[in-house]
């Protein structure tokens, strides 16, 4: 590199750095301290390559996947508010970056090539709209509604027994003109990549394609919506605008927050099914445990069709393999992956429709990279860290009372007697708590595990928790690394 290359480098390295701190501190106005301080704290910038993709990176692999469920299209729209050529962004888990971004010359500000770039970010321009086109896109832009992603449609989903009562439901009422509403709302839940949001988005394309005004909203942008509309004093219009189309779509409601915005969503709801208008919700478990929301709202939510879209099983999963293989053997005529291959991975990697995703784009990288054929050994080496990190361990409830007892300094027949000094309430709140959130267990069956106490208690100390979790960054941190420890 010659001496001016050296400082043009710099140059832009420090720029880019300067931009990165602008794009920080946005972030934090935006979603306030609490909120930046547990997700954004410990983001970092890795490098951006000549395709305007922004490289960031966090230190776990729970960092990445909550940044990207919940904060991708922001952190995106964010940074193109500083740089308007960043088109993309993509998180990596610090360590594996590099393993991750083959070719990328991290924190140099040289260009970084990337030879897989099919290999889809997780939000990227190119699925949005370039520019608002009708007052339909600008009054969705006003309402900060998420684009539709274009992959996910009714055409791309794979109906198995696990989720064809949640998919009839939803083409139904997709596809329904009559005008009069079938299931309203319609709530879908599920764990964790199991096709709710592919679901919500193929009803949206559906809706809108029939010339009908839809608006796809997550939780956290429903809120920001309607906490900058206050900020702004425009909240009426934000209402109105928002009581004015044909179709509300709201991801992961569980993370709706706070007592004047859920009584605005309970307003939201209400007005809208009053005035007939459809709204389709999804969430991680079903209403009736939504414990952070109002009574009257989870019954509204109840209150239309609840469908649960279960789990993937291994034919339904060797499906979406296939079906994503020759989508991309579209793109890349030479890439081959046998049956056997196809049932090895499907057996091996149960959790998620995510997780399959992930095993075919390092399948395509490693095709790509090495130019060679795909046999079993390679595919299991390919996807060796996904099946063992990403098995979902059964975590017990007694571990969980051992592991809080000790950091705690109490003992676990501490936690199960009677006692209600402060040393002891504590980590027992925390152990039901964690209980909840990591086990199948119900209320009552917790309840008995913890002394044989009643449902309710278990109830109060999971909502205490989850409160303090929002107000008190260090208890976070510190539940986090309690949570990681019972996973690990
Ligand atoms: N039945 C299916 N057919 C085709 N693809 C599927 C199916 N189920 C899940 N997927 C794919 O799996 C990935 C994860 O699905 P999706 O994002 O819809 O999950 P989710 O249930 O919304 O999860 P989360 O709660 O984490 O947001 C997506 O790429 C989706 O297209």
């Amino acid at each position: 590199m010659t001496g001016s290359q050296a400082d043009n480098a710099e140059m832009a390295e420090r720029s880019a750095a300067d931009i990165w701190s602008r794009v920080k501190r946005r972030l934090r106005a935006e979603l306030g301290e609490d909120v930046y301080a547990s997700w954004f704290g410990r983001l970092e910038l890795e490098t951006i390559d000549e395709k305007g993709c922004a490289h960031l990176s966090v230190p776990t692999r729970f960092l990445k996947s909550w940044i990207e469920a919940h904060y991708a299209d922001r952190v995106l729209s964010v940074y193109r508010t500083e740089a308007s050529d960043v088109q993309r962004i993509s998180v990596s888990v610090r360590g594996t970056a590099a393993r991750e971004m083959p070719q990328a010359v991290r924190r140099t500000g040289e260009p970084a090539r990337f030879p897989n770039s099919n290999i889809k970010p997780i939000i990227s321009n190119d699925t949005k709209p370039q520019a608002p086109q009708s007052a339909e896109d600008r009054e969705t832009n006003e309402l900060g509604g998420a684009p539709l992603d274009a992959r996910l449609t009714f055409e791309s989903f794979i109906v198995g027994r696990s989720n064809n009562l949640a998919h009839a439901a939803a083409e139904r009422i997709a596809r329904n003109q009559s005008g009069s509403l079938l299931y309203n709302p319609l709530y879908l839940h599920a764990g964790v990549g199991l096709g709710k949001t592919h679901l919500l988005h193929a009803i949206g394309h559906e809706v809108r394609n029939s010339g009908r005004r839809v608006i796809y909203l997550t939780a956290d942008r429903f809120m920001y919506g309607f906490v900058s509309s206050l900020k702004a004093q425009t909240s009426l219009a934000f209402k109105e605008r928002l009581r004015a189309i044909d179709l509300l779509i709201i991801d992961d409601v569980q993370f709706i927050q706070g007592k004047s915005i859920q009584q605005e969503f309970g307003h939201t709801l209400n007005s809208l099914i009053d005035a007939g208008r459809q709204i389709v919700v999804a969430a991680d478990r079903p209403p009736t445990e939504l414990e952070s929301l109002d009574e009257r709202v989870r019954s509204r939510l109840a209150g239309g069709l609840v469908v649960e879209v279960g789990s993937l099983d291994e034919q339904l999963r060797e499906q979406i393999l296939t079906t994503r293989i020759s989508g991309l053997q579209q793109l890349h005529p030479g890439f081959e992956v046998s049956a056997n291959v196809i049932s090895y991975i499907a057996r091996s990697i149960t959790a998620n429709g995510r997780d399959l995703e992930g095993a075919v784009n390092r399948l395509l990288a490693h095709a790509t990279l090495t130019g060679s054929t795909i046999t079993l050994e390679t595919a299991e080496a390919a996807i060796r860290d996904l099946v063992r990190n990403r098995e979902p361990k059964r975590v017990k409830i007694e571990d969980i009372q051992k592991l809080v007892a000790s950091r705690y300094n109490v003992s676990r027949s501490d936690i199960l007697s009677e006692r209600r000094t402060a040393a002891v309430v504590k980590p027992r709140q925390i152990a039901m708590y964690l209980a909840k959130i990591l086990t199948l267990r119900s209320l009552p069956e917790i309840g008995r595990r913890f002394g044989g106490r009643d449902h309710t208690t278990v109830l109060h100390a999971v909502r205490k928790i989850e409160k303090a979790l929002h107000e008190d960054t260090a208890l976070s941190d510190e539940v986090e690394l309690l949570k990681r420890m019972l996973q690990e």
